[in-house]
């Protein structure tokens, strides 16, 4: 049917990935399994490989919008999507590998934030990836540090270690209306009408800013509160600030002030970011590669 041929576009069935590529170090224990460091055997590209069990339609369906995002969202910004297969019931996916790692391991092993420098180039590079993704309809919803990663080059790559695929899969019902419109009631049609109702876009625009936050305190703000109480109080407070207000910059203050807006509404998009002063024409690598260099993101190699 439709849906079985639409995701094979991405996936090679009935290869077997282990002709092209070999296993040769362990990245880490995800949500869903372990993350493999991988080469192609014909030209010694590294890949991050996630295998995941499939037991069922269900699964699949989840783990295809996945693959049919990063198929469709290939950007320098983006982590790119070498290839796909189905192959023992399992899934297996070959990511581009970044030598870097993520940015909130980097800072937790150099027990240090991010210089303002540094956060100037990568919020420049994180903003041109969301003006992309929201461009392309598609709602990361869980910006942060862990979500960040850096090549050994020094460029900025937008991940999602989350189980993001369910979130995008309500992105892709919105295109289709639901139901026959004579008993619609009146807020069933203007939530549907309105179904590209921008400020879903918008919550990424606030992770972002409190993003901005944890690159310059390592965490971000409340995180010694109990998850429960952070949620009320995001919703009741004002919106959070610098420890140190007076030791960042009057740009750096206004851009993150400008994303830590309550009002959806009212928050600007990734798109109006790009020409702030804080990042504007701003893509000097030159801070995050010391800070590699520096952190040096080992793989132990199998
Ligand atoms: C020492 O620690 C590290 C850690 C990471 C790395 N480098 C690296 N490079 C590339 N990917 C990974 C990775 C690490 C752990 C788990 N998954 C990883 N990549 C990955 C990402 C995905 N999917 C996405 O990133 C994704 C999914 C949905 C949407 C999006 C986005 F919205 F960003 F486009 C992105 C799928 C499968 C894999 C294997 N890790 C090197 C050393």
């Amino acid at each position: 049917d439709k849906k079985k041929g639409q995701w094979n576009v991405n996936i090679k069935k009935d290869a077997d990935p282990n002709q092209f590529w070999e296993i040769i170090g362990e990245i880490g224990e995800g949500a869903f399994g372990a993350v493999y460091k991988a080469r192609r055997k014909d030209n010694n590209e590294l890949a991050a490989l996630k295998q995941v069990e499939i037991k069922n339609e269900e699964d699949l369906e989840d783990f295809s919008v996945e693959i049919n995002i990063l198929a469709e969202c290939a950007h320098k910004n983006i982590v790119g999507l070498h290839e796909a297969f189905f192959f023992e019931n399992k899934l297996w996916m070959f990511i581009e590998y970044c030598g870097g790692g993520a940015l909130d391991s980097i800072m937790v092993d150099l027990e240090k934030p991010l210089t303002e420098p540094m956060i100037r180039y990568v919020a420049h590079e994180m903003c041109v990836a969301l003006a992309f993704l929201h461009e392309h309809k598609v709602i990361h919803r869980d910006i942060k540090a862990g979500n960040v990663l850096l090549t050994q080059e020094g460029d900025v790559k937008l991940a999602d270690f989350g189980v993001s695929a369910k979130n995008t899969k309500t992105a892709q019902r919105r295109d289709t209306f639901i139901g026959t419109p004579y008993w619609m009631a009146p807020e069933v049609i203007l939530c549907e009408t309105l179904k590209d109702v921008p400020y879903d876009y918008k919550a990424d625009i606030w992770s972002l800013g409190i993003t901005m936050i944890e690159f310059a305190q390592i965490e971000p703000p409340n995180k010694e509160m109990h998850p429960m109480r952070v949620l009320i109080k995001i919703q009741k407070a004002e919106p959070p600030n610098f420890d140190k207000p007076s030791r960042w910059s009057k740009d750096f203050r206004d851009f993150v002030s400008k994303c830590l807006v309550k009002n959806p509404e009212q928050r600007v998009t990734a798109q109006e970011l790009l020409e702030h002063p804080f990042i504007k024409g701003y893509q000097d690598k030159k801070a995050i590669l010391d800070l590699i260099c520096e952190a040096k993101a080992e793989v132990v190699e199998i």
